[in-house]
Order: C-alpha cells, then structure tokens, then sequence
C-alpha cells in the first residue's frame, strides 16, 4: 500500500523527469491557482462524502484531497519537512 511519503517521492520524481502523459506534470504545468481550485474541490468532495456517502466514499475524496495537497507543496517547492514541522 502506498503511503503518503511513498506518493510526495514519487510525485517529486515525476515533477522533475515530467514523463509523457503524467497528469501531476499537467497539473504542475497550470500553476498554483488551477491547483488551488482543485484542492477546494477536493474538500469539498470529501466533506460531502463524509456527511452523505459513506465511509468509502470518504477515504476515496480524502485521498484525492492528500494528493492535491501534495501537488501544491511541490508547485510551492516545499518539501514534507517544511509542513510537518507545523504539525
Ligand atoms: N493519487 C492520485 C490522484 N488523486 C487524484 N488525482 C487526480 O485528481 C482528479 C480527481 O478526480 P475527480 O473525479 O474529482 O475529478 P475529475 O473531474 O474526474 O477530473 P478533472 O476533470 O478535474 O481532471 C483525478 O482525475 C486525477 O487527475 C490523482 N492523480 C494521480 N494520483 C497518483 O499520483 C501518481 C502520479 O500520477 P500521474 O502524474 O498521473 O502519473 C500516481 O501514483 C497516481 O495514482
């Protein structure tokens, strides 16, 4: 099972080899404002599904949530150490 050090590796990699077809380079390409608004969307989804769809459903919008997150942080050049610092 992947983890989410396992996922901020593999997108960092992915941020600097920017292979064909990669939708995290596509989404890193359209800047921290198109990121935003996907991060908004992804808590949204994720609030609506846990309030509404069950608990799968919730994992599933969170872990669309984390990525997103994930996406910002290397589009801002943060690294995990800068955010788990404040945690
Ligand atoms: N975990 C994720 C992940 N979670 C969410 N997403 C993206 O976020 C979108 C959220 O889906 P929604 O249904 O909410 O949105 P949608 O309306 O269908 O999609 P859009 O029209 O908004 O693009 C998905 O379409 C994906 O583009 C993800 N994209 C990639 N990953 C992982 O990131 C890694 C790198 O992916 P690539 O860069 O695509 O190779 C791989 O391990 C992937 O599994």
């Amino acid at each position: 099972m992947k983890t989410f050090e396992d996922l901020f590796a593999e997108l960092s990699e992915k941020a600097v080899s920017r292979p064909e077809g990669s939708g995290t380079v596509k989404e890193l390409d359209a800047g921290v404002h198109t990121i935003g608004k996907k991060l908004v969307e992804e808590a949204a989804e994720s609030w609506m599904a846990a309030e509404h769809e069950g608990a799968d459903r919730a994992a599933e919008e969170l872990s669309q949530l984390l990525y997103h997150a994930q996406v910002m942080m290397i589009a801002t050049g943060l690294t995990l150490e800068d955010v788990y610092r404040h945690l």
